[in-house]
């Protein structure tokens, strides 16, 4: 019998057994389920029955009360179970799927212990409570597989570390339970795998990496050493893939502590977030939160100002571009980003300690309760020499025994009796109850009637100015707005608050624009930051998130300094990891922090780790290499294409709107054909996609979907989605088609990393369409195509020909592996070599 079939055979046989382990499991789990489900829903039919009432005194109202508790207790308790069952039968059908993806043999140091360990995606034990049949991904001991190919190697563990030898590093492939293929490699992670991994067509949602985990992005998933970890990587070397990783990573590794909801991730869109949600669960482990940094501004400012979002703010600098109007508005975002001004704003703060808060008076009517003055008096000399983030609370409490003073002088006021006496019945009663619960109300004497009127009357004014009472609640007597105004009310202010003492370039537009803006109580994006900082320090940041434990900034270059800064104090425990892409900085706001927001600076160097990942997995070698000369030299340097061989991308001029529409139609519609699942038509802004969105639709009528995707939309659709460039960060898809990037559209150096971001979202084509001549960003990609005729050019420099331009989707149609299949590793078949649907993630 050859090797390569005995070692079939002996995989197959242990295959056989842990699939009985887990099947076995799995019908018992499942059993258990059913009972569950039986208990639950018998209960919540049952639920009344069981229930005994009687309310005919406070003690019998008492066990009443109790044995409805008594029940919900159950209840709660079925319903538990019932969810750890469902968790562990859903776990183990996974695991009868795919019960692992690779073995390693290793012999310890010292006494020479040899083992076979089998990684999957979680641990299996054997029935005995002691045999691990399978050891999950996450465990020290998996390590060995990521980090080392067969000789010499180690793993730590938190004992120490543990020396020895790999002398077997085999993958599997495996299906529904079947074993498609096996083999051996002495590479990291064999290169075939990988390279059938990646050449898969996409999907609407993320995938995970377990299986093929690379060395520098294990050290990242795995680092437990560091507050902060910032991670700058290409454009597609697994970034969010490796956060995500990392998540499931902590919460194995520290899974007596740490719950999903102290984890969150802010994602750049909301299309990211659906994109990305089905990662954690096919882990077998709970999404954390995520949220976006639009989302956590709407729920503190959003009820009281008309805030804009970071993507209107980026279609209207798009819209005013070459404007006075527009650059004056690029500067001012820019600056309301940077350190200068946050520093302006925590100078700003200090000096509001001794005076300057804006308050809103208390007023009734035509009635002020407390005045502006009265307000200031307390806050400033009363309450002046309490801790600054305290003051507000106490002068909220201060408030409310005014409120209480004002509600006791009314009394004798016509108004309140004319209300008084239209209180209902029931309202009678509640205050005949309520003071027959204090005891103060005896037989019927004429005292007891003027207690209850008095009540009736007190109940009336309190009433009345309920909206007064929740308005101090909320903090509502400051005026976070008119405090935040005023550094752009007087240059003064702001100087003596500069940390050079100096004005910043386009103050003055700034200031008018804030008289424009504020009085209608609309917010710029750029002051929605800044606003909401001054109002949690002034509320003493009694928002603030304790509970977090690990913070994720993905995409973090597009986050101010400021933003930065401020996510820090409000989420003041948590360990952070940043992660992002200095290529692909494309808002205005981060271009003063040179792409990383300031997060270096968030904690002290010594806490602080930063990886660079430079392969890029995503995009074929002739994408990436495509998409690396729209960057200037410099910045491309350190990124290297994952060899896997591809058609070269496609630049091509079109001399109309019409023939750009019908050359994107056709090739949407080659690509699909050939079994591409996602096609990204992606244009510069909102503006053109919505006409794109039109022209192409009525090209491709209604057999195929097409989708125009905006701001709001949650999921990334199969077919065609139509979107504009900055909703296109994060994601990918199996091809992109360019919509005009012609010297018009991208003709600004400002450009630069927009176009790269939207040429790196395509995994296997990219065809790039211009109206007329193209962006000059694209001449070193092989830009230089006449911009009169409906000419093309493959990137690599060809000459165009006009045979280029129609037929680039069926060209398309070629499946991008065909060239890349295993290199030099140790196959043990060339049946072996698995397909692209086939493999294991
Ligand atoms: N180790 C890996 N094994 C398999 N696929 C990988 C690996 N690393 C990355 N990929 C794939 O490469 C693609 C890009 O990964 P990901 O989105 O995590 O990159 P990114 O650095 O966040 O990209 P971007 O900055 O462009 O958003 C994904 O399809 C991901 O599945």
């Amino acid at each position: 019998m050859s090797k390569e079939r005995s070692i079939r055979e002996e995989e197959e046989k242990r295959l056989t057994e842990v699939l009985g382990i887990v099947e076995r499991r799995l019908l018992k789990e499942l059993s258990v389920l059913g009972e569950r489900r039986g208990d639950v829903v018998g209960i919540r039919q049952e639920f009344w029955d069981d229930v005994s009432f009687n309310f005919s005194d406070e003690t019998e109202l008492g066990e009443t009360w109790s044995s409805i508790v008594q029940q919900a207790e159950i209840l709660a308790e079925r319903e538990r179970s019932h969810k750890v069952a469902s968790t562990a039968a859903s776990r183990l059908a996974l695991q009868r799927d795919n019960p692992y993806f690779a073995r390693i043999n290793f012999k310890e140091a010292g006494d020479g212990f040899k083992e076979s360990i089998y990684i999957g995606r979680g641990t299996i034990v054997g029935d005995d409570g002691e045999t691990f049949y399978v050891y999950d991904w996450r465990a020290p001991v998996s390590s060995l597989f990521y980090d080392h190919e067969p000789g010499p190697a180690s793993y730590e563990t938190p004992s120490g570390t543990i020396e020895g030898e790999l002398t077997l590093k085999r993958q599997f492939v495996i299906r529904r339970g079947v074993l498609k293929h096996v083999f051996d490699t002495d590479e990291t992670i064999g290169d075939e795998i990988l390279q059938a991994v990646l050449s898969e067509r996409s999907d609407t949602s993320m995938k995970s990496i377990v299986a093929t985990i690379q060395k520098e992005q294990n050290r990242i998933i795995r680092d437990e050493k560091h507050k902060l970890l910032v991670v700058q990587g290409a454009a597609g070397s697994g970034k969010t893939s490796a956060a995500l990783q990392r998540i499931a990573y902590l919460l194995y590794r520290y899974r007596d502590t740490l719950t999903p909801d102290q984890i969150v991730l802010f994602s750049p869109n909301p299309v990211f977030k659906g994109y990305v949600s089905r990662v954690l669960p096919d882990l077998g482990e709970a999404n954390m939160r995520q949220m976006t940094f639009q989302e956590l501004i709407e729920s503190r400012l959003g009820r009281r100002y008309e805030v804009e979002d970071l993507f209107s703010q980026t279609e209207a600098l798009s819209a005013a571009e070459g404007t006075p109007e527009g650059d004056a508005r690029e500067t001012a975002a820019r600056y309301k980003g940077s350190k200068h001004f946050f520093e302006t704003v925590n100078r700003y703060l200090k000096r509001l300690e001794k005076e300057g808060v804006k308050f809103r008076l208390l007023r009734f009517r035509k009635d002020t309760i407390v005045s502006v003055e009265q307000m200031e008096e307390h806050f400033y000399g009363v309450l002046g020499h309490e801790h600054f983030g305290d003051r507000l609370a106490k002068l909220r409490r201060w408030l409310n025994v005014q409120l209480d003073q004002w509600v006791d002088s009314q009394l004798k006021e016509p108004w309140v009796q004319e209300a008084a006496e239209l209180t209902d019945d029931e309202e009678y009663q509640r205050a005949y109850v309520e003071l027959r619960r204090r005891g103060g109300y005896g037989e019927e004497t004429f005292d007891d009637e003027a207690q209850i009127s008095e009540l009736l009357m007190k109940r009336a004014a309190e009433n009345a100015i309920a909206p007064l009472r929740k308005a101090v609640k909320g903090f509502r007597f400051l005026d976070p707005l008119a405090t935040y105004r005023e550094l752009f009310r007087s240059r003064t202010l702001f100087t003596a608050c500069a940390p050079d003492g100096r004005l910043p370039a386009g103050y003055e537009w700034m200031a008018q624009r804030a008289e424009e803006t504020m009085d209608r109580k609309e917010l710029d994006h750029e002051d929605a930051t800044p606003l909401l900082y001054v109002l949690e320090a002034l509320e003493g940041f009694r928002k603030v998130d304790g509970e977090v434990r690990h913070l994720f900034v993905d995409e973090a270059q597009d986050y101010s300094p400021f933003q930065a800064a401020f996510l820090r104090r409000r989420f003041p425990r948590a360990r952070m990891t940043v992660l992002g892409d200095f290529n692909q900085a494309i808002y205005a706001q981060a271009e003063e922090s040179g792409g990383f927001g300031g997060w270096t600076r968030l904690v002290p160097a010594q806490e602080t780790e930063v990886w660079r990942l430079s392969t890029s997995y995503r995009s074929t070698e002739p994408i990436v290499n495509f998409s690396k000369r729209i960057l200037k030299p410099e910045d491309a340097e350190g990124i290297s294409p994952f060899h896997r061989q591809g058609e070269e991308p496609l630049l091509a001029s079109c001399a109309d709107g019409a023939e750009l529409a019908d050359r994107i139609a056709a090739d949407a519609k080659a690509l699909l054909e050939t079994g591409y699942a996602t096609i990204g038509v992606i244009a510069k802004t909102a503006r053109e996609c919505a006409n794109a969105s039109a022209l192409v639709k009525e090209r491709l009528g209604d057999d195929v979907p097409v989708t125009l995707v905006t701001g709001g939309s949650a999921n990334l659709p199969r077919g065609v989605s139509i979107l504009p460039s900055y909703l296109s960060k994060g994601i990918e898809f199996d091809a992109v088609l360019v919509w005009d990037a012609s010297d018009a559209r991208y003709g600004r150096e400002q450009d630069r990393k927009l176009l790269y971001t939207v040429c790196t979202r395509a995994l296997h084509v990219l065809h790039v369409y211009c109206l007329g001549a193209p962006s000059p960003l694209l001449a070193a990609s092989g830009g230089s195509v006449p911009a009169t005729d409906s000419s093309s050019a493959q990137a690599s420099n060809e000459a165009p020909t006009a045979a280029d331009a129609a037929p680039a989707a069926a060209d398309a149609a070629v499946p991008t592996n065909s060239g890349a299949l295993p290199r030099a590793a140790k196959v043990q078949s060339a049946t072996d070599v698995p397909s692209s649907a086939e493999v294991n993630r």
